[in-house]
């Protein structure tokens, strides 16, 4: 069942899930298939319901700054002009997969069998993960029913699995001029036909995590009626938690976590505690887990020692290696007037549109904000110095926009947007806690654009985009562009003022081989130096794909329910 109410949930269970998010409710699903008790406690509540959260289109919505979100920033950062970027995490069930844009890549082939080198686990291989895709993926007709043939290569996806997918469901001339570049420079914008295969290069349909005009999140999948409904299965909302214990007879030499502890809505905010009989299940995410791990004694002794919380464990790469993807918007004016802008900035437009959706599932709200990507290479890279996973994988992204997406239009003008994002980043942030009260936001820090490849790869990358612009069948629909930055040195300073997350943070308690000395969980998720604890999320990625993430979440929290279920 799910609550909002501590006097339903029991005192012990055979597992206690923190954070009822993308991997969270992954694990709660497959190991109430087996026989054993499970407690979800989710700080969020229940809004798989809400417009903001179902409408694709209204993903713009769902955050920053709502009550769906966590509402962060991040710290001033040095290389971006010392702005304090949104860092939204999603706030209620379903987790950041409630309030992401949908995107669904798994990364190539290359990312997977890099994550095997790292933690010496061919577990983690793309051959190996093959049949985790299968388990997560269901994949869907578009809303608009239309034939899909050539956009996508149904052989390699899943169709029985429990979380769904789609291509864009309503397709306009937009769609159709952004697909004809690759016809028209083929060479540097090649098409592919399905991004997902083992290679993910080119220009090809941004499938989402949507189903017949709605979003597929992990609270509308994996915690469908279904599963909720099961008898050994409990979700708590409304329960934050602050910390995790050992249990009271556990051994200094290995301490082992049993115990629990939160606040709950709703019961004046005393404490509570629950004891997991067999583990804890860490799934909260790439800022809260490091979070919650500093606050029970887990990560660097002296940096512990320092803000007066007793060690338990020294696990000095808590909260280190923040990797995440900056992104920079590039927009043009163009001559046109069937760009988003016809009902972004028009209320009884906007008002019909939702009406429509509400009655066919039909409409320009059936999508995201961007149908298209493209994963591209940087040209001449020095293999030396190259920090993708291989010669078939992504340096940078382009995502297409038929509109000013993300904040409102300018009063005039219609728009195109191509933004442009680095994602083989070699910056690593950190995330850390500014004081031992568990309530008080984390000090979060992606220190964007810090090294000089990341700088030069960036501006490539907006430069692409520029190239991009100027296919031939953009010549008489570009009027000009929003910047007149040409020289390097204006690009620069242009990135430096405009560029933002992508909201893809990972590896904060990064997974390493089993006797690293580095790295926070061993290849089975298992938390080094203690017993009864295991991290499933985005924080135990070995290093961050070229790719949005949210895909390999679902695969690592799949394969992630088959380690613990092989343990007990
Ligand atoms: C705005 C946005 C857009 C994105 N777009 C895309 C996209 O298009 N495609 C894509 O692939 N990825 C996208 N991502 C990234 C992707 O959604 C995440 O990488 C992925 O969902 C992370 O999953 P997770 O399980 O690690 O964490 P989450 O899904 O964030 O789950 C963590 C859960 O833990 C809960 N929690 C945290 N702390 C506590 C606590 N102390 N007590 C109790 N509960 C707690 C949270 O409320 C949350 O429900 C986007 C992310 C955002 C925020």
């Amino acid at each position: 069942k799910i609550t909002a109410s501590v006097g339903e949930v029991n005192q012990t269970y055979d597992f206690v899930v923190v954070g009822g998010g993308t991997a969270g409710l992954v694990i709660a699903n497959r190991l109430t298939e087996e026989d054993f008790t499970v407690l979800v406690l989710e700080a969020g509540g229940d809004h798989s319901q809400d417009m903001n959260i179902t409408i694709p289109f209204f993903c713009q919505n769902a955050a920053p700054f709502t009550e769906y979100d966590w509402n962060y920033t991040t710290v001033p950062q040095n290389n971006l002009e010392n702005r304090e970027l949104v860092y939204p995490r999603g706030f209620l069930l379903g987790g950041s997969s409630s309030i992401n844009y949908m995107a669904y890549t798994r990364a190539s082939k290359e990312d997977w069998d890099l994550f095997e080198t790292e933690t010496g686990d061919g577990g983690w291989s793309w051959d190996a993960i093959q049949k985790y895709i299968f388990r997560n993926e269901k994949l869907t007709p578009p809303a608009d029913h239309r034939n899909v043939r050539g956009e996508i290569n149904p052989a390699i996806h899943g169709h029985h699995g429990v979380n769904k997918d789609s291509l864009p469901g309503f397709i306009d001339s937009f769609d159709t001029m952004v697909i004809q570049v690759s016809n028209e420079l083929p060479e540097i914008f090649p098409y592919n036909s399905d991004p997902n295969g083992p290679v993910n290069l080119g220009l090809g349909w941004d499938l989402g995590t949507m189903f017949n005009g709605s979003r597929s999140s992990s609270a509308t999948s994996y915690l469908a009626p279904q599963f909720a409904s099961r008898q050994n299965l409990d979700v708590l909302i409304g329960a934050r938690v602050t910390k995790i214990l050992p249990s009271p007879n556990s051994t200094d030499q290995r301490p082992n976590f049993s115990v629990v502890e939160f606040l709950h809505n709703g019961d004046d905010l005393s404490v509570q505690t629950v004891t997991a009989s067999k583990e804890i299940i860490l799934s909260a995410g790439s800022i809260n887990t490091p979070v919650i791990l500093l606050h029970s004694g887990i990560g660097d002794t002296s940096e512990l020692l320092a803000m007066n919380i007793t060690p338990i464990v020294n696990a000095s790469s808590v909260g280190k290696n923040l990797t995440d993807h900056p992104i920079v918007g590039n927009t043009w004016l163009v001559n046109s007037t069937e760009t988003y802008e016809r009902f972004t900035r028009n209320a009884t437009k906007l008002a019909e549109l939702v009406e429509e959706w509400n009655n066919s599932r039909t409409g320009p709200l059936v999508d995201t904000v961007v149908n298209q990507l493209a994963w591209l290479r940087l040209p001449d890279i020095d293999p030396a110095e190259d920090p993708s996973a291989g010669p078939d994988s992504a340096h940078f992204e382009l995502l297409f926009a038929n509109g000013v997406i993300l904040t409102a239009p300018p009063a005039e003008g219609n728009f195109m947007g191509i933004s442009a994002a680095l994602v083989t980043p070699t910056s690593r942030g950190t995330v850390t806690i500014n004081s031992t009260n568990p309530l008080d936001p984390p000090l979060i820090n992606p220190n964007f654009l810090d090294t000089k490849f990341d700088k030069n790869a960036m501006r490539s990358a907006v430069l692409a985009a520029r190239n991009f612009a100027a296919a031939p069948v953009f010549s008489d629909y570009i009027i000009s562009s929003t910047t007149n930055s040409t020289t390097d040195a204006e690009i620069d300073a242009y990135i430096q003022s405009m560029a933002e997350s992508v909201f893809h943070p990972v590896s904060t308690a990064k997974m390493s081989p089993a006797d690293a000395e580095y790295g926070v969980v061993d290849p089975d998720l298992k938390v080094k130096g203690v017993t009864g604890l295991r991290i499933v999320d985005a924080s135990v990625l070995p290093h961050i794909p070229a790719a949005h993430p949210q895909a390999v979440v679902y695969i690592f929290a799949e394969r992630g329910s088959d380690l613990i279920k092989e343990s007990w």
